[in-house]
């Protein structure tokens, strides 16, 4: 029986409770398909700072360098807000994904056919809806240098710097051309071209690229404009690429295309090694330890996982419509719309997914 050694991140806030959930669907698709899974679990994020006085012990970062996939839930509280940056819990994410060398997330944004009807926008807008933004995730302003705060004549002053090189922009948008070309070969690129020289130098190599790729329909849009665009016309975009700044930004104003955060899955690779799978949301610590979290992110997440990180297709397809008849059958959680429907807590929802599973 071939057997994935799997490293577990639950993280902080709402972390736990949706992993849990996660790890049984997980359990029950690979006892079904006769394949192995040996869990280490691992800290991250507050939860090492609180043990290690470290967001990213270096048994964590070396576990998840050995694996054959890692599976996160989200880092971050309030409570390390008046730490110093490399000692926050953010800090021990990004050190991750660069530690990994996971420089392309992948965020697909599917409107679930029994959500059609209840994102905030109308349901001629969002219908159409099948995009997947391709996020740069290992340079640009949450990397570079120089950054940090200096007492100045004015005061403090702060700073960070935006910076990509050619190498950093052709890899990332190679892999951005190639999901176009196996999808419907639209590839709108976003920056800032207008207002700045990193964003210059990324729409020059993209366009440069694209002479490899004939096939692929390549637009570029000003951030701002994409932004406005997505609540207009979602339907226009196939492939989204872009930076890590906007990337974050734009990836949770697509979710809400959705129906709410709750529901995206995400991505991040290299070309070789280990992949992070990760919902796109964070630990909401506002709704932490309440038992409402919605944990679909999180088992999509782990279909992803499954699909693109342990190439077991067919355990991946079984969670994704587990996720679809939950929904289908009129189950919610307290994120989503849930008029006139059944409003479920977390572990509720994944005994739900469980139990669409056995129906299968
Ligand atoms: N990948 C990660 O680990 C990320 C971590 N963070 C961290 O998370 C903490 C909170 O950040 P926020 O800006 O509040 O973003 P957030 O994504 O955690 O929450 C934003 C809003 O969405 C709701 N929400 C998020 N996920 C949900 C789910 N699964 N079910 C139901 N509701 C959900 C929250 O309750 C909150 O109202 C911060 O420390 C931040 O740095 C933020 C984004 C990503
Ligand atoms: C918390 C940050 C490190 C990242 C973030 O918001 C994201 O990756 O979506
Ligand atoms: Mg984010």
């Amino acid at each position: 029986m071939k057997t994935y050694n799997v490293v577990l991140l639950p993280g902080d806030g709402i972390g736990p409770e949706i992993m849990d959930v996660a790890t049984k669907t997980i359990d029950y698709v690979a006892q079904k398909y006769n394949f192995g899974i040996e869990y280490e679990q691992k800290l991250i994020g507050g939860s090492a700072i609180d043990k290690y006085n470290d967001p990213l012990p270096e048994e964590t970062l070396k576990a998840c360098k050995s694996s054959d996939a890692v599976l996160l839930s989200a880092i971050g509280s309030p409570k390390y807000d008046a730490l110093p940056r490399e000692k926050r819990p953010e800090s021990g994410l990004l050190n991750l994904r660069s530690g990994l060398g996971l420089f392309a997330n992948i965020r697909p944004v599917k409107v679930w056919p029994a959500l059609i009807s209840e994102s905030s926008l109308k349901q001629e807008i969002v219908q159409n809806v099948d995009l997947v933004v391709v996020r740069e995730l290992t340079g640009g302003i949450y990397f570079g240098q120089p950054k940090g705060r200096l007492q100045s004549e004015n005061g403090e002053r702060a700073f960070n710097t935006m910076t990509y090189s050619t190498m950093e922009i052709d890899r990332i948008a190679r892999v951005a051309f190639e999901l176009a070309t196996d999808r419907k070969k639209k590839l709108c690129s976003i920056d800032k071209a207008n207002v700045l020289d990193v964003s210059q130098l990324w729409r020059e190599r993209v366009i440069e690229l694209s002479y490899n790729f004939p096939k692929v329909e390549l637009n570029h849009l000003y951030v701002d404009n994409a932004a406005m665009q997505l609540i207009r016309q979602p339907d226009q975009f196939d492939v989204i690429l872009t930076g890590n700044l906007f990337g974050d930004i734009i990836s949770d104003e697509a979710a809400m295309l959705t129906g709410s955060i709750g529901m995206l899955p995400s991505a991040s690779l290299r070309l070789e090694g280990p992949g992070l799978f990760e919902p796109v949301h964070g630990s909401a610590p506002d709704i932490a330890n309440k038992d409402i979290a919605n944990p679909m992110a999180m088992v999509l997440s782990a279909a992803m996982m499954l699909r693109v990180g342990l190439k077991e297709n067919n355990a991946a397809d079984d969670l994704e419509n587990a996720i679809d008849k939950v929904l289908k059958d009129g189950y919610r959680t307290s994120d989503l719309m849930t008029n006139g429907k059944k409003v479920l807590g977390c572990r509720e929802m994944g005994e739900q997914i469980l139990m669409s599973l056995a129906a299968a």
